[in-house]
C-alpha cells in the first residue's frame, strides 16, 4: 500500500528536474547563502515549482525547503505533518557538471518519514518510497520496479561516502571497515543517491560522521526504510525530523536492518564520532 499524495509528489518532483536542467552545464551565477554554502538561479526555480506544487496539492500542509528556511522555530514546532523539502541536493556537483544531483521531498508526520521522493533530474530516474510501504525505482517511461537492500555484500564490501564532505572520524571509520571487511570498495557519489545505492542493493552501507541538514537526508531515508534499510543516530536511533533551532542532523549510519555488524559499528562510531 502507497499512500494517496505520492503520485502527485513524483510528477511534481519530475517537473522540479525539468525546471533545473536548462540551467545544467551552462554558465551558473553562484551565489553564497550565510553558511557558505551556494545557490543558484536552478536551486531556486525548483523551489519555486515545489512549493507552488505542494501548496495546491494539500495547503494544510506546510512546507519547510532549503531555500525558504527562515520560518521561526515556534512556527515550525506547531506543525504535526510538513513537507521537507531540498529543490537542488547536491548543488556542488551541480555546478561542476555531474550529474550527481537530486531533487529531494519527504512528507514527515510526528518526527518520522511518511514517504520519500528522490529525482534524478538529469537521467529522469525517480526512487520513492516509505517505511512499511516499500520502496522503487522507475524510469522514463518505464514500469517502476521494487528495490531491496542487500544483506550480505556481493563481493567487496562496498561503502558509500560524500565525494567533498568528511571529517578525521569518518575517515577513522573507513578505515576500521576496510580492517574488518577487508576487500572493501569505496563509491564516492554527490548527494541523497548514496541512500539510494543502498536501497537498490548496490552498496552496503554509508556512515556520516560529517554535517547534513535535515532536507539532505528526509527523503532518501525515507526510500531507504522502504527498502529494507534504516538511518541511526549514534545512539541507535532511526533519524527523527523534529523541529529544532538550525536544520543540521547529528552524525549517523544508514544500513540494512538486518546487518549482522550493526551493533558492532554503532559502538565503533561513537567512539569515534
Ligand atoms: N558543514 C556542513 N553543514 C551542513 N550541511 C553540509 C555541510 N557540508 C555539507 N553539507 C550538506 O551536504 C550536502 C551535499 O552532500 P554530499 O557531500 O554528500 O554530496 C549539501 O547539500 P546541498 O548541495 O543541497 O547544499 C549540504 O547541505
Ligand atoms: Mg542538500
Amino acid at each position: 500500500m502507497t499512500h494517496p499524495l505520492l503520485p502527485a509528489v513524483i510528477d511534481l518532483v519530475r517537473q522540479a528536474g525539468e525546471a533545473i536542467l536548462p540551467f545544467w552545464g551552462g554558465d551558473l551565477a553562484v551565489t553564497e547563502k550565510d553558511d557558505a554554502s551556494p545557490v543558484t538561479a536552478a536551486d531556486l526555480a525548483a523551489h519555486k515549482v515545489l512549493d507552488a506544487g505542494l501548496a495546491a496539492l494539500d495547503g494544510g500542509i506546510p512546507v519547510l525547503s532549503e531555500e525558504a528556511a527562515n520560518i521561526p522555530l515556534a512556527e515550525r514546532a506547531a506543525w504535526q505533518r510538513w513537507w521537507l523539502v531540498d529543490p537542488l541536493d547536491g548543488t556542488k556537483e551541480f555546478i561542476s557538471g555531474s550529474d550527481e544531483f537530486t531533487v529531494n521531498v519527504a512528507l514527515v508526520e510526528g518526527g518520522r518519514v511518511v514517504f520519500g521522493v528522490v529525482g534524478m533530474p538529469v537521467t529522469g530516474r525517480c526512487y520513492y518510497g516509505g517505511a512499511g510501504m516499500g520502496a522503487w525505482c522507475q524510469d522514463v517511461d518505464e514500469e517502476p520496479f521494487e528495490v531491496s537492500v542487500r544483506v550480505a555484500p556481493d563481493e567487496a564490501f562496498t561503502v558509500v561516502a560524500s565525494k567533498r564532505h568528511s571529517s578525521p572520524a569518518q575517515e577513522r571509520l573507513l578505515a576500521w571497515l576496510a580492517e574488518r571487511f577487508g576487500d572493501l570498495q569505496l563509491a564516492s557519489i554527490g548527494s541523497s543517491l548514496k541512500f539510494c545505492l543502498l536501497a537498490e542493493g548496490s552498496a552496503d552501507c554509508y556512515p556520516r560522521l560529517a554535517p547534513t541538514s535535515q532536507w539532505d537526508t528526509a527523503a532518501a531515508q525515507g526510500v531507504l526504510e522502504g527498502a529494507g534499510g534504516e538511518v541511526l543516530d549514534l545512539a541507535g536511533k532511526p533519524l527523527a525530523y523534529e523541529a529544532r533551532e538550525g536544520f543540521l542532523n547529528p552524525s549517523f549510519l544508514a544500513l540494512p536492518v538486518a546487518a549482522e555488524w550493526r551493533a558492532e559499528l554503532i559502538q565503533l562510531a561513537r567512539a569515534l564520532d
